[in-house]
């Protein structure tokens, strides 16, 4: 079954490029910006990585990120994913960028944007590697923060697809940036949003209901409201599920305990993400390997994850032709 995970082709729907920062690059880009960082060396920086919430793993995320200055530190941070994604045969990726998290330092929303487009670009000519580009508001700053980054977007329009909501679920429902989200869809962006990582179950409804999301980052929290369920069942609403990330912030204490295989024989549009890779111990393959370990699977059911992320992703009919004749043809071979 490894191996046939490790072939199988992959889309990825949920990926924070700042949570791809390896403590390897951290040093480096530390060392040529002359940015000082509290660790000693990348081991110290492994061992770090011990978290018991989203909050105790976001406080040193955001610390990492500061060692990104240049756009040249953007495009080389981009790159080094998009390597990753190459080696477990990811076939098309669509990224998440939290512009707050750098223009809060003098960074320029252009630089990040810049710098982690044209390794997109590049990615597309040299690596067969499709993108989309999400740029997401912390949900622990205001509204008004949020639109005023809006507003940064709006000379990018070209090289965004949509907009999303990440950070401290708790104490910041889905509610307080209902205009900011309409905003952006009166803009022609699509939406997204995390909700039911954390928080519960009526996150997941009111993202839907305010923010007019197409699409669940996370949401294993659906469980626990069999309507929702329903709904989410009949509309076919994805969900972008990050298995290693769930575990290690202590959403469910075990792989064993995850739902994400109930949730797809429920007949939900389930996907398998990676999240913040470098944070959460691994990359596509080890998540889909990590759950397989967990939950024995057909290989109809893993494939099935792919044709789902295919369906959900943020591409053209003639882009998702592609993709899914690719995957067919990994099964018959
Ligand atoms: O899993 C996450 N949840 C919320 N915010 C985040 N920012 C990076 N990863 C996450
Ligand atoms: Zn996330």
């Amino acid at each position: 079954m490894k191996n046939f995970i490790y072939g199988l082709p992959k889309v990825e729907l949920h990926l924070h490029i700042e949570g791809t920062l390896e403590p390897e690059l951290m040093f480096e880009l530390a060392k040529r910006n002359k940015v000082e960082i509290p660790y000693n060396s990348p081991q110290e920086v492994h061992e770090a990585y011990q978290f018991n919430n989203l909050q105790s793993f976001l406080d040193i995320y955001y610390q990492g990120a500061n060692v990104l200055i240049t756009e040249q530190d953007f495009f080389d941070l981009t790159w080094a994913y998009l390597l990753r994604c190459k080696e477990d045969n990811v076939i098309h990726t669509e990224i998440f960028f939290d512009p707050q998290t750098h223009t809060a330092r003098n960074i320029s929303f252009d630089t990040v944007v810049n710098g982690i487009y044209r390794a997109l670009e590049q990615a597309a000519a040299e690596l067969n590697i499709s993108s989309r580009l999400i740029m997401c508001f912390l949900r622990h700053l205001s509204e008004e923060s949020a639109f005023e980054t809006l507003g940064q977007a709006m000379n990018h329009k070209d090289k965004i697809i949509a907009v999303g909501l990440d950070s401290s679920e708790l104490g910041h429902p889905p509610s307080k940036f209902t205009n900011v989200f309409q905003a952006a869809l009166q803009a022609g962006l699509l939406t997204v949003a995390h909700a039911g990582e954390e928080g519960p179950a009526q996150n997941i409804h009111d993202s839907l209901e305010l923010l007019g999301i197409t699409r669940i980052d996370h949401g294993v929290r659906c469980i626990d409201d069999e309507a929702l369920m329903n709904q989410l069942i009949a509309n076919k609403t994805p969900l972008t599920v990050c298995p290693l990330s769930n575990t290690k912030l202590k959403v469910f204490d075990k792989m064993e305990q995850h739902n994400v295989v109930e949730l797809l024989r429920r007949g939900l549009c389930v996907t398998l993400n990676s999240d913040d890779p470098a944070y959460f111990g691994g990359y596509m393959n080890a998540n889909f390997i990590a759950v397989a370990n967990a939950h024995p699977m057909s290989k109809k059911e893993l494939i099935q994850l792919t044709f789902n992320a295919i369906q959900a992703s943020f591409i053209s009919e003639r882009e998702k032709k592609r993709l899914t004749e690719i995957t067919k043809a990994y099964l018959h071979q």
